[in-house]
């Protein structure tokens, strides 16, 4: 059955969501804040600066006119970079009602308030109810999915009915969906690989090795369950897709900003000259503050959040980092793990 559905947000990831909804048959309305991008997008079936060489599927409608995008759309998919979430939904909350179901795709954690991106959503509709919020996350680089190569991500919800339909949504034989009842673990897990990945960017451009970039991601995923089960995550969740699966392609993938911001800043250059140099959202840098202050706030143990904290923030060297890292005393591996399984998890 083919759905109306308003995407909000025509940067790379949007945009090739855009796709595999117009692929699926869908009536796709991509909102764009640029009127010139809108009609590049529609004449010229391309959007240069975030995806450039890809030609568009003919069916999506480009627009800068949030009205006509949202008004009666069945869904509305919001991608924008974390720090834009509250204002697009302030602004698109007039166009909510009783039947909407909102999807975001968005990854971080809001720094000062350390909160989830469904939670923002839900804290800017104010007295507005939508049917249901459900998050889509997992491995999924924007330039594999437009290439139409083997995709797969999960989607969360509170209510499974919604996440079912959003399963349906964009399912297809290059774009295949899990669903998940966790959606607190899987919008931690979505947020907080991007701090790893941020990590081993800085590892590999320090020109350590396989076995420095196997110890982060390991240990990694360790500390991003041990705040996840905090908030009453299943930790098998971190197991899967939205866990492991994003940790990993974030962390090897020549597609990564999180990983290329790394190894910028691993190769000697400044934070600010690296995300001017980017062009493109990195968003494991707000989201490395917001879980410091986080951690530190709840008293969980996070010494790699904590030492990329120290690098992007108190000016500390990434060698210095590194080797305070491994200094620090000594532990066993697996006692926390298993301490978090004891806990009481959804
Ligand atoms: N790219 C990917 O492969 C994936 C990305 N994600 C997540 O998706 C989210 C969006 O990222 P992505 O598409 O990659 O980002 P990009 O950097 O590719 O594009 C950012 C988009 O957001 C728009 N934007 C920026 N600020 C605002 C604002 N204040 N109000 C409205 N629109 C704004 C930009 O518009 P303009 O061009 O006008 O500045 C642009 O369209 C992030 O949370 C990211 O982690 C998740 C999975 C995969
Ligand atoms: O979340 C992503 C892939 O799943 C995108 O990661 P980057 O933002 O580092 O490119």
């Amino acid at each position: 059955m083919s759905e109306k559905i308003a995407v909000i947000g025509a940067g790379s990831w949007g945009t090739a969501l855009a796709g595999v909804l117009a692929d699926n048959n869908h009536d796709v309305r991509l909102w764009t804040r640029r009127e010139e991008q809108a009609t590049e997008i529609n004449q010229n079936r391309t959007n240069h600066k975030y995806l450039p060489g890809f030609e568009l599927p003919a069916a999506i409608q480009a627009s800068a006119d949030l009205e006509y995008c949202t008004s009666d759309a069945d869904y509305i998919l919001l991608v924008v970079p974390t720090k834009a979430v509250r204002e697009m939904v302030q602004q698109i909350r007039t166009f909510v009602h009783k039947n909407t179901v909102l999807i975001h795709a968005s990854k971080g954690i809001e720094p000062g308030t350390s909160k989830r991106i469904s939670e923002m959503m839900e804290e800017e509709l104010l007295e507005t109810k939508a049917k249901a919020t459900v998050v889509l996350s997992g491995p999924s680089h924007a330039e594999e999915v437009c290439e139409r190569q083997p995709t797969t991500v999960t989607v969360s919800s509170h209510i499974m009915e919604a996440a079912e339909d959003v399963q349906e949504l964009f399912m297809n034989n290059q774009f295949r969906v899990y669903t998940n009842q966790d959606l607190i673990g899987v919008e931690i897990g979505g947020a907080l690989k991007n701090i790893i990945a941020l990590g081993i960017g800085m590892t590999d451009g320090l020109g350590y090795g396989d076995n420095a970039k196997a110890a982060l991601m390991t240990r990694g995923l360790a500390e991003i369950a041990r705040l996840g089960v905090k908030f009453g995550a299943n930790p098998l969740t971190f197991t899967g897709l939205s866990g492991l699966g994003d940790l990993i392609v974030t962390c090897i993938s020549q597609h990564s900003r999180n990983w290329r911001a790394g190894y910028k800043l691993g190769s000697g250059n400044d934070l600010q000259t690296v995300l001017e140099e980017m062009g493109m959202v990195v968003e494991g840098v707000r989201t490395t503050k917001a879980v410091y202050e986080l951690a530190n706030d709840l008293d969980v143990e996070m010494p790699i959040t904590t030492a990329l904290y120290d690098v992007l923030f108190e000016n500390k060297k990434p060698e210095v980092a590194v080797q305070q890292l491994m200094g620090r005393v000594r532990k066993h591996e697996v006692e926390n793990m298993s301490l978090l399984l004891g806990t009481d998890f959804q």
